[in-house]
């Protein structure tokens, strides 16, 4: 791309290398069935079930977003379903700003479309865009202020103290965290915050090539909420098989049978909510 005084700058990380395409940009904009299946009456990808749920993009539904300026939300997992936590699509408009979360709420946003700009009361204001991400912790004043437009998936609950350790403001963007060692596993896995204790979850971010796959058939206490950024796949939740495609999001509930297999021509990448740190009990 060009800047105004004539050198050619390099491609900005937001222009993923296969078809220069925005990275992400199938969450916002995805591959729909075809035309014939679009036109179907009733016709839908999205299943609930007691253990999992597959929410796919034409099931969501936009409204308001109470607290927040100019901006709708669709909420995707909420403790109706049996979640500890919320994650919620937030489209802002022009000229739009958050809302701050309940009294000992804490917030993990990560742009999936679009820049804000985050400003707190203390470090100056820093522009978050595509594949960018903050952490704010409860009762943490925040504003994320929008002046075109943007996408951001959003992950709130109640945080879990634990003996006196405290979280702080966390700022990063995906492609600066390191790869992780994943001892018998394929995938390259990235995590958005810390390990410490203070953090009661984290946001996996992992990465598979076509063919790769999740060796270990996963039943664990923990719950997820996940959001396929890239690629396509087969996702197993309990005794189904679904196919999966940037822009669907999952529901997986405490001991869920899951297991995942990526296909297609390009890399599958998804954003993982994953609660640790805190005994089940
Ligand atoms: N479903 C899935 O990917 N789970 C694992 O990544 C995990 O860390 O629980
Ligand atoms: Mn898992």
């Amino acid at each position: 791309s060009k800047s105004d005084d004539g050198f050619c700058s390099a491609p900005s990380i937001t222009e993923s290398d296969e078809n220069s395409k925005p990275i992400y940009g199938k969450v916002t904009n995805p591959t729909l069935s075809p035309s014939h299946l679009q036109d179907l009456p009733g016709f839908t990808r999205s299943v609930y079930k007691q253990d999992h749920a597959l929410i796919t993009p034409e099931s969501h539904v936009y409204s308001p977003l109470p607290d927040w300026t100019n901006t709708l939300g669709a909420y995707l997992i909420t403790p109706a379903m049996g979640s500890h936590f919320v994650m919620y699509f937030a489209k802002m408009k022009e000229m739009s700003s958050s809302g701050l979360p309940p009294q000992d709420i804490e917030r993990l946003v990560f742009v999936v479309e679009g820049a804000v700009t985050l400003t707190n009361t203390s470090s100056s204001s820093r522009k978050l865009t595509v594949d960018s991400y903050a952490y704010l912790p409860p009762n943490f004043y925040h504003s994320l202020d929008c002046v075109e437009s943007a996408t951001l998936v959003v992950f709130e609950r109640r945080y879990d103290h634990l003996g006196s350790h405290t979280t702080e403001l966390i700022v990063g963007s995906t492609d600066k965290q390191p790869l992780l060692e994943t001892p018998g596993e394929v995938f390259e896995l990235r995590k958005l915050l810390p390990v410490s204790l203070a953090y009661d979850f984290n946001i996996h971010i992992m990465d598979f090539q076509p063919g790769e796959f999740l060796n270990v058939k996963e039943v664990h206490y923990n719950q997820h909420g996940l959001l396929l950024l890239e690629g396509q796949g087969i996702y197993r939740l309990g005794d189904n098989w679904y196919p999966v495609q940037a822009g669907d999001v999952i529901w997986m509930a405490p001991f869920v049978p899951q297991w995942y297999a990526a296909l297609g021509k390009t890399r599958s990448r998804y954003l993982l909510y994953k609660d640790v740190n805190r005994n089940p009990l």
